[in-house]
């Protein structure tokens, strides 16, 4: 089977391209002159014209089906993956949860069995631990060896369920830099945040904004500074700061790879588009929409603004979503009367390619730093390059036909996620996603879904491109 994308431009990385992509079963095979393309009869003929061809979008942080806070994220393997297919993302890679006192390798079999049969694009896993002792530190060298897992997320927040203390993450990063796996933060002081918490619900100050207040952006950076420093102590462990959204945390790290330390960082559209007052301020309850952490930062600060630059700079490598959906109605009410209750996360699988394509028509972006950012980096960065993130020979099939001329208004009546609001709810933007092609097969075209459970696969991945 011969499939021809035809009269595109294909947008990598390192520049633009007038390109017809042939792609053989399920790989890419030539990127064609379009002259001699006109000679080829291929089965089936994608029209491109006047749009971009991109690689498919790699979504490097998912939190489907997560447990947290007495819930569990809304959007299952099936319709995640689903919704992020209508989006223009053909790979994810999910957190596989090793729970505290939970044997490493159960945890991920568990969400093997939760994946397995049910995603509908190609997926991969990094895997949090929840306790780092003796045998989580083994099982990390038996993860990155036999099974495909080379990034593990410590947590300096949420005490008593995810925390890891110093020690243990200083004991993580030196098995991280014995065995060429990347550590991947959640950089937050989570002991004085439940201080702060603590102090708050004192006062009766209990609406969402609070999560906001008493996450102060100055504990995200104290955080990711001493990140910075147990990873160098750990022999310039590979780190990864996961979910950034202050600008002391980006200095931080802007100072770390000015070092040319290992550091690496990624944001989230959540920081680049909503506020701390816009939305988690919003009246009454609304705001706990948009309860996440890291939480949405003051739009008196200049905290987005850095963001655009850090990712224009390459001190914020990639956008990923953090997608960990809550509905409004069951979940986030939890968390009525008291905000530390409301389930932490933000859906948004679905709008991060149309998001970070707005930064283009904003000149925020180039159209191949955007293409960088949301496929070819995390390819790169989690060892799935260049099967993945790249529109090249021998690359995996997976493209993007993304129309500059069209546009795409987002909201909770045409999204695919399994909540009940949308966080953009009317944000339009200035592109659209059109066909959306997962190992040479069109999963998505003309408004139309063509793809199905179980169609994706397992993602084995190598050591980051980034190691040294
Ligand atoms: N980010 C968030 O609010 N929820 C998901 C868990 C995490 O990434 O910390
Ligand atoms: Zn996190
Ligand atoms: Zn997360």
């Amino acid at each position: 089977m011969t499939l021809l994308v035809k009269g595109g431009t294909v947008v990598g990385p390192t520049g633009t391209q007038l390109a017809d992509v042939l792609v053989q079963g399920e790989k890419i095979v030539a990127l064609l002159d379009p002259l001699f393309s006109a000679t080829i009869t291929p089965d089936e003929v994608v029209d491109a014209t006047g749009k971009y061809v991109i690689p498919g979008g790699i979504d490097a942080h998912t939190h489907m089906e997560l447990p947290f806070g007495g819930t569990a994220a809304s959007d299952t393997f099936d319709t995640g993956t689903r919704a992020a297919a209508w989006g223009g993302t053909t790979t994810i890679i999910d957190f596989a949860v090793q729970k505290t006192g939970e044997v490493v390798q159960d945890g991920l079999q568990a969400w093997h069995a939760k994946a397995e049969g049910n995603c509908h694009i190609d997926y991969a896993f990094h895997m949090i631990l929840g306790g780092v002792d003796g045998d989580s530190l083994k099982a990390m060298d038996a993860l990155v060896r036999d099974e495909g897992i080379t990034s593990f997320k410590l947590f300096m927040a949420y005490p008593g369920v995810f925390y890891s203390d110093d020690g243990q993450i200083l004991r993580a990063m030196q098995t991280a830099r014995e065995n060429g796996a990347m550590i991947m933060m959640h950089a937050e002081n989570g002991i004085a945040i439940d201080v702060l918490i603590q102090q708050a619900l004192a006062r009766g100050e209990t609406d969402p904004i609070y999560h906001g207040i008493t996450r102060p952006a100055a504990l995200e950076a104290e955080a990711t500074s001493r990140a910075i420093a147990l990873a160098e102590v750990a022999k310039d462990c590979p780190l990864y700061i996961v979910h950034l959204s202050a600008s002391g945390a980006l200095e931080a790290v802007a100072k770390a790879r000015d070092a040319g330390r290992n550091v690496f960082a990624e944001t989230c559209p959540q920081y680049l588009y909503l506020t701390l007052e816009d939305q988690l301020g919003a009246p009454g309850f609304e705001g706990a929409k948009w309860v996440c952490s890291t939480p949405l930062r003051s739009k008196h600060e200049s905290h987005a603004k850095d963001l655009w630059k850090g990712l224009r700079s390459n001190d914020l490598a990639i956008v990923s979503t953090d997608h960990c959906p809550f509905c409004m109605k069951d979940q986030k009410e939890l968390g009525l009367g008291d905000f530390s209750k409301i389930p932490n996360g933000i859906g948004g699988v679905e709008h991060r390619v149309d998001l970070i394509y707005q930064g283009v028509v904003d000149g925020q972006l180039s159209l191949e730093r955007w293409v960088e950012t949301i496929a070819t980096t995390p390819a790169r960065m989690f060892g799935l390059y260049p099967q993945k993130g790249i529109v090249a020979p021998g690359s995996d099939a997976d493209l993007v036909i993304y129309d500059p001329n069209g546009t795409t208004r987002i909201g909770v009546g045409t999204h695919h996620m399994n909540m009940d609001y949308s966080a953009y709810e009317g944000v339009e933007i200035q592109g659209r996603v059109g066909t959306v092609i997962s190992r040479g097969e069109v999963i998505v075209a003309d408004g139309n879904y063509h793809g199905r459970k179980g169609r994706g696969r397992y993602l084995k991945r190598g050591l980051s491109s980034y190691l040294v």
